[in-house]
């Protein structure tokens, strides 16, 4: 059964069509990578479903409710999560309190200061922090983590919404392979256990090859091809469209799973 059901999903600037009838689906449990070359309409994609950018064709269905039309706030409260950086001014906060902002928020408490919304939040954090192994850290300031653990606290705050879907955009962009692979491998172990779904763009093709369990090409705009990992990487008109375009994708080529 599935959670998102995107149908015919379209988006033009001027005269460019960025996102041509575009159509997926996503269950729970599953991880479904959005791949393509620069340029191929994955960042309005994830867009049009978030609530950022107004979709001109087209539907997005989460468990049957339409997403396409409603205010991101509202797609959020439906249970649509995101991934998103801790912004620098939050860096002197510790780990513990990003966590703690990020379920306040979810509480519609936000700067609540009333006792039993503080205690639950300070325990819910904690807890969160132990689910993706950054319990002993909690008191240190997000500034001063090495920058693997700081994606971590990140995945725990967009985990504290309680999501049934996920947006990842780009989750391991600068981070070093063997970091890449933790928090992707975490990822996995939290969104099977919770069964949340995850919609993930990246450009990094070992890290898609080794945890995506379905992927989706885009191209021009177009929705090229989808399938397992492998099917897709057999896909001759995947090759087609990534020959010469990025060397990640041919040197890890058969780097993955
Ligand atoms: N606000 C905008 N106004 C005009 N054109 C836009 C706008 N946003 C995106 N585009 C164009 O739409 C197309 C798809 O862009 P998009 O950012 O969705 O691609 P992408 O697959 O996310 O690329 P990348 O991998 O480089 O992030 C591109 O040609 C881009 O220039």
């Amino acid at each position: 059964m599935s959670l998102l059901v995107v149908r015919d999903l379209g988006k033009s600037f001027g005269g460019l069509t960025a996102v041509d009838e575009v159509s997926f689906s996503i269950r729970p449990g599953e991880l479904l990578a959005l791949i393509g070359p620069n340029g191929a309409g994955k960042t309005t994609t994830f867009n049009m479903i978030n609530g950022q950018l107004r979709a001109d064709r087209g539907s997005a269905q989460l468990s049957g409710h339409e997403l396409l039309g409603l205010a991101p706030r509202d797609i959020w409260r439906l249970g649509v999560g995101r991934t998103f950086q801790i912004a620098e001014t939050f860096g002197s906060f510790t780990a513990l309190e990003n966590v703690q902002m990020a379920l306040l928020s979810h509480q519609r408490r936000l700067f609540s200061f009333l006792k039993p919304a503080r205690a639950f939040a300070q325990a819910r954090a904690q807890e969160l922090l132990e689910q993706v192994g950054m319990a002993q850290q909690g008191e240190r300031a997000c500034s001063e983590l090495a920058y693997g653990d700081v994606k971590r606290v990140e995945l725990a705050m967009a985990l504290a919404n309680e999501p049934k879907l996920l947006l990842m955009d780009e989750p391991t962009a600068g981070m070093a392979p063997e970091e890449r692979h933790a928090l992707m491998a975490l990822t996995k172990r939290l969104v099977l256990e919770q069964n949340i779904a995850v919609l993930f763009t990246e450009h990094s093709m070992d890290v898609v090859f080794a945890f995506a369990d379905r992927v989706i090409v885009l191209a021009r705009g177009r929705l090229i091809a989808q399938g397992t990992p492998a099917e897709v990487r057999a896909n001759r008109q995947v090759q087609e469209v990534y020959f010469g375009t990025g060397a990640t994708f041919h040197a890890d080529w058969g780097g993955g799973q």
